[in-house]
């Protein structure tokens, strides 16, 4: 939400798509998600900049040779899925909040493209110990925050809206200085 917040032109965007499938007489349902592309490429983004969980570990089973390195067996790896998104070799304007790169990839069935998104994309871990609530959790995350910009007005309260993230066992960022008021077409 702060990220929204953040940016008036998201949240104008998302309300009237938003307005378009949804309407003003009932609320969001699981079922209007895959109707909702730029609200599922609003969360995507979010969790691209900002992953909860942002370091992964790994055991190595067995030694091996990768590109020269010799790593001995049992050694632990630690992946930093937040540099991994924030990559300028594979996103363009990493450190930019920009949720059009992910309508593309939503709109497209094609396999190489699904698993390319995969290798660089990796907010819910990836492989046999990747996130196995990976799809409650898009439809839980997207019906939340499709359900906070429908029923209220966000804004700040003159200045910005600070994220400073904070760790403790997640990595989360805190947003302060917004304000939310009740529509008043409602
Ligand atoms: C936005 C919400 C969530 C995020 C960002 C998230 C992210 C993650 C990440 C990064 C991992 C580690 C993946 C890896 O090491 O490769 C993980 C593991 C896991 N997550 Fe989630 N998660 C979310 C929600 C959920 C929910 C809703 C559930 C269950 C209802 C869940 C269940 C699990 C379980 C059981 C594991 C351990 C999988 C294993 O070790 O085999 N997560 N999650």
């Amino acid at each position: 939400m702060a990220k929204i917040i953040k940016n008036p032109n998201v949240l104008e965007r998302l309300r009237e798509e938003i307005g378009l499938v949804v309407g003003l007489t009932r609320l969001i349902q699981e079922t209007d998600l895959p109707n909702l592309p730029y609200l599922q490429a609003v969360v995507k983004e979010a969790l691209r900049l900002h992953p909860p969980s942002p370091l992964y570990i790994r055991k190595f089973q067995e030694r091996c040779e990768i590109k020269g390195f010799y790593i001995q067996e049992k050694t632990k790896l630690v992946i930093n899925a937040y540099a991994v998104m924030r990559d300028p070799d594979s996103w363009e304007d990493p450190k930019e909040f920009k949720s059009e790169r992910f309508l593309a990839s939503l709109r497209s069935s094609k396999e190489e493209e699904i698993k390319g998104e995969l290798l660089k994309y990796i907010p819910f871990g990836s492989g046999r110990r990747g996130c196995s609530g990976e799809n409650l959790a898009t439809i839980f995350v997207g019906s939340a925050i499709g359900t906070m910009v429908q029923g209220f007005d966000w804004g700040t309260n003159g200045g910005e809206v600070k994220m400073d993230e904070t760790i403790g066992g997640h990595c989360t960022p805190v947003a302060r200085n917004f304000k939310l008021q009740f529509p008043s077409f409602r």
